[in-house]
């Protein structure tokens, strides 16, 4: 069994406040992207056989690991993955990759298990890569709602700067938090094609730690892309392009110069790997 693991971006992320357990709630749109890791699984008599990065502690083996535990160990899996995506770069590979390991094995050893909850047990973003597609979520991002967004042409550049999540998370100050997201707003601005009143509470806190991550903002925005903005803890970006001609020239231009790439938000982008269906084949990029 083959799958494409989707990376994310998010399309405006918006913090509320501190909780008492010291996480942040949040107020995101989270898409999938028409590109992402792969995953070959078949199954084997017993255990986990996994070739990847990070033995046990890569997401993936975790959660297979997971998931045959609660089902009773009804037999073993082999799991190769392949990373496309950069990692550390708010673009949710890992956790992507988590939520098919989930998927597949629920599909190869069917049992009464909640994925939702095993899910949100290996990470924040990961119960929204069950369902893939277009979701505004809150909490820390397991209260998701789907929502419909025609497909958009999307260019993603990571310089190679890796941000790590809880760094970031750490140097948010007070002045950082902000109110709810405008999300009809937002969607509206995005499928007209216009400019959309987001913006990412986490940017404030990467700039700070990073400077010169504001000149790769710019870089993107010269180049004409609208809604640049930092992808959840970053250090990726992405931008809209007008068209598909406008994506490729703007990776064209990037991708001396780190990880450049296009492809599609929204439309059935992203939603039908999640239910295991294949998916064609991705667009240009590095
Ligand atoms: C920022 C987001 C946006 O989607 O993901 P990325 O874009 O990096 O993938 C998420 O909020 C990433 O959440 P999550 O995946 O749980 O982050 P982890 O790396 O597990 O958390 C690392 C640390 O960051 C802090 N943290 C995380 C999430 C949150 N809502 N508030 C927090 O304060 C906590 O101190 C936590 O211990
Ligand atoms: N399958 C995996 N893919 C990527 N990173 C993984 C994986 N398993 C564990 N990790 C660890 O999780 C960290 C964050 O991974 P990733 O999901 O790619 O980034 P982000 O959380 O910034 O979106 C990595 O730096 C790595 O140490």
């Amino acid at each position: 069994m083959e799958r494409i693991a989707p990376g994310k971006v998010n399309l405006g992320l918006s913090l509320l406040g501190r909780r008492p357990d010291g996480y942040h709630e949040l107020h995101t749109l989270f898409a999938a992207l028409s590109f992402g890791d792969r995953l070959h699984l078949e199954p084997i008599p017993e255990g986990i056989a996994f070739r990847g990065r990070y033995g046990r502690r890569n997401l993936a083996y975790r959660a297979a690991s997971a998931y045959l535990e609660k089902a009773g160990w009804p037999g073993g899996v082999r799991i190769v993955l392949e990373k496309n995506l950069p990692e550390g770069a708010g673009l949710g590979g890992g956790s992507s990759d988590a939520a098919q390991v989930l998927l597949a094995l629920k599909a190869l050893y069917p049992a009464e298990v909640d994925l939702f909850s095993l899910a949100l047990s290996l990470g924040a973003d990961v119960p929204f890569f069950l369902l893939g597609g277009v979701a505004e979520a809150r909490g820390v991002g397991e209260r998701l709602r789907p929502l419909a967004l025609p497909p958009l042409p999307v260019v993603v550049f990571a310089s190679g700067l890796r941000l790590l999540t809880p760094l970031v998370y750490r140097e948010v100050k007070p002045h950082d938090f902000a109110p709810e997201l405008p999300v009809e707003a937002i969607l509206e601005a995005l499928a007209r094609g216009e400019e959309p009143p987001y913006w990412n509470s986490l940017e404030g806190p990467a700039f700070r730690l990073h400077p010169e991550l504001q000149e790769v903002k710019a870089r993107l925005r010269a180049l004409g892309l609208k809604g640049v903005l930092l992808s959840g803890s970053g250090s990726a970006f992405f931008g809209l392009a007008e068209d598909e001609a406008h994506a490729r020239r703007a990776v064209e231009a990037l991708r001396r110069t780190g990880y450049a790439r296009w492809g599609f938000l929204g439309g059935n982008h992203g939603a039908f790997a999640a239910d295991g269906g294949p998916l064609p084949p991705s667009p240009g990029g590095a």
